[in-house]
């Protein structure tokens, strides 16, 4: 009796603010490194969802400076719609306080915890104030704000708050200090690629301790920003079901038709007939039986799945090509974004794309690259439903070994977009395993998978059929020099028949003149594609061609210029490379002779 009498003495409320306090790992702050990592994602993440809101292009600054022994300053501003000053203390002052988690949308945020437990593990390492400024309008002044939050209470303090004057018309800017490394300034940046990369009409500025990075946007379309649907009868739990029929006055008809998604009249009659109720009744006279009953039938009668163009906001496949394409260097890429589909209730759309080649690394496992809602996931891989999917697929079928992931130069990248992502914890590192979400991903990845193995095939038939005609070409020369010996002629120029057999020109060091020249003429096509092979890697890389040549590598042997000409233009073009010799391409109306001067 004593014993519970003590026991009662000890028992009190605990306020979310003090529990995450001691619980920060759950949020994603589990060590100073990670700590700079969760702040710069939860305070952009929060910046493209405003902006997306208010359909501005966004344009966000990160910044983050040494300012003591151990203390980094971490500023993110945005220039999204600003925050109202009333709210602004709520906001970052107060746990558990947000905008998105009562929508049914597609968004980045869910929870309303993100920025304010960065502000709250400021305070427990620094004891620093957050600084914020926000402006609504060219219209308004801006306010600014240092910002702590009472743990006990959960509540916002204001250490401060005067109106200021601030460039930006309309935007949102917050300084958090506390103890860190630079240990994760790689890992920062790969963050801000790869959010680039799934946000591609974003620009991201980011200045780690005087060095700036930028990464430019790929298109000016600002994305729509989802719209909030009502909930589908198929993702009700019993619970929530209570709680809105308790707040409903109209009938039972009347609630489903106004409450759900998807329910017209003659659905909502077919819930009521299968759960034995009257659709005249209030549903405020429900009782607990009662709406179990209709619990049930709202799930087992067939209901349209949720309207997912409206709520989710997919990146699309030819976006993705780009930013992928822009941020990391490949020799194929290809995206696919699948149709909509549906768990308990909830839309989702998994898009995922493969690379292959380019900069890639070839040895080692494949790169993953897991989004959701927009959002790259950098921890937890192991555990993430998305790296389940990966190594469940066989492979070895598209042309890659693998050892449980994919080995070899290519890339995987998998995007979740939801109404609802169902994260294994509030950290919203790992995608839950869920079976109808696994099964789309499995199917996009075989899709890609097929055609990954037919670019493979196709690659390595015509380096086959390369090495054939090349090695006719390098004695073709000697023939003609033969033959030529041999019936006492003047020796021809063989390149004409050597571009036929390789259906395009080559160039190679040769001795006539010390020039190689090249009669394109023999193309019948309008354009005449010409691709200079066998320079010298070392060399061509040091090498600028003109801006009408696209500079890449063919992967297997080297540099390769490409570039079209077109019949009847005329063309000059003197290129002086990087040691080896000058490259002088010249065409001229129904003429086109390329001369090539490898004389090094
Ligand atoms: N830069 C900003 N511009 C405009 N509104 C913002 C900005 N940052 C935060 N907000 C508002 O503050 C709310 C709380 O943000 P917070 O990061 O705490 O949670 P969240 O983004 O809703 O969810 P999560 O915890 O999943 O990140 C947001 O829902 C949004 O309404």
């Amino acid at each position: 009796m004593v014993l519970a009498e003590d026991l009662a003495r000890q028992q009190r409320s605990i306020s979310v603010a003090e529990f995450f306090e001691k619980n920060k790992h759950l949020l994603g702050f589990d060590s100073p490194m990670r700590g700079i990592i969760t702040t710069v994602k939860e305070a952009v993440d929060n910046a493209l969802d405003a902006c997306e809101e208010a359909e501005v292009l966004p344009d966000i600054f990160v910044g983050i400076k040494k300012v003591d022994a151990e203390v980094y300053r971490i500023t993110v501003e945005d220039n999204g719609p600003g925050i109202v000053p009333e709210n602004v203390p709520l906001v970052f002052g107060k746990l558990l306080y947000g905008s998105r988690f009562h929508q049914i949308r597609q968004s980045r945020g869910q929870q309303g915890i993100g920025i304010s437990a960065a502000v709250l593990y400021a305070q427990l390492t620094t004891g620093t104030p957050a600084l914020v400024i926000s402006r609504t309008g060219a219209k308004a002044r801006a306010h600014r704000f240092e910002l702590m939050i009472r743990t006990e209470t959960n509540d916002p303090e204001i250490v401060s708050h005067e109106e200021v004057d601030w460039d930006r018309t309309h935007g949102t800017r917050i300084e958090i200090q506390f103890k860190s490394t630079l240990a994760a300034k790689k890992r920062l940046l790969d963050y801000l690629r790869l959010t680039a990369i799934v946000n591609p009409h974003s620009r991201l500025t980011a200045d780690i301790d005087g060095e700036v990075t930028t990464f430019e946007r790929v298109t000016s379309e600002v994305p729509p920003c989802p719209k909030s649907v009502l909930p589908h009868p198929h993702g009700i739990e019993f619970g929530a079901l209570k709680r809105i029929a308790a707040a409903n006055a109209g009938t039972i008809e009347e609630f489903l038709v106004n409450s759900f998604s998807r329910v017209g009249k003659k659905t909502a009659d077919e819930m009521i007939d299968l759960a034995r109720l009257d659709p005249a009744r209030k549903t405020t006279t429900l009782d607990a039986e009662e709406l179990k009953r209709l619990l049930d039938a709202m799930q087992s009668v067939r209901v349209p799945a949720p309207l997912a163009q409206q709520c989710l906001s997919p990146i699309g496949e030819e976006l993705i090509c780009k930013g992928l394409e822009k941020e990391i260097q490949l020799d194929f890429v290809s995206a696919r974004t699948r149709p909509s589909s549906v768990f308990g209730g909830h839309s989702f759309v998994i898009e995922a794309a493969i690379g292959y080649g380019g900069k890639l690394q070839a040895e080692g496992n494949a790169q993953l690259l897991r989004f959701a809602n927009r959002v790259p996931l950098l921890y937890q891989q192991g555990a993430c439903a998305i790296t389940n999917c990966v190594t469940q697929v066989n492979w070895k079928n598209y042309g890659l070994s693998q050892q449980g992931l994919p080995t070899g130069p290519a890339l995987v990248m998998v995007h979740v977009a939801s109404t609802n992502v169902p994260f294994t914890s509030e950290s919203k590192d790992a995608v839950a395993s869920i079976p109808e979400i696994e099964r789309e991903i499995v199917l996009v990845l075989q899709e890609l998978g097929r055609e990954l193995k037919s670019y493979l095939s196709r690659r390595d038939r015509k380096k086959q059929q390369d090495d054939r005609a090349r090695a006719i070409c390098s004695v073709i020369p000697e023939i003609a020099a033969k033959v030529s010996e041999i019936v006492e002629l003047p020796l021809v120029d063989t390149s004409p028949i050597e571009g036929r057999i390789m259906h395009r020109v080559v160039a190679k060091k040769r001795t006539i003149d010390g020039k190689v020249r090249i009669d394109v003429n023999n193309y019948t096509a309008k354009e005449v594609p010409l691709v200079l092979y066998n320079l010298s890697r070392d060399k061509a890389d040091d090498a600028e061609p003109r801006p009408d040549f696209t500079d890449e590598f063919d992967g297997e042997y080297n540099k390769v210029w490409r570039c079209v000409l077109a019949p009847g233009a005329a063309w000059q073009v003197v290129y002086t490379g990087a040691g080896d010799g000058s490259i002088d391409l010249r065409g001229v109306e129904d003429n086109v002779k390329v001369v090539v001067d490898l004389d090094v």
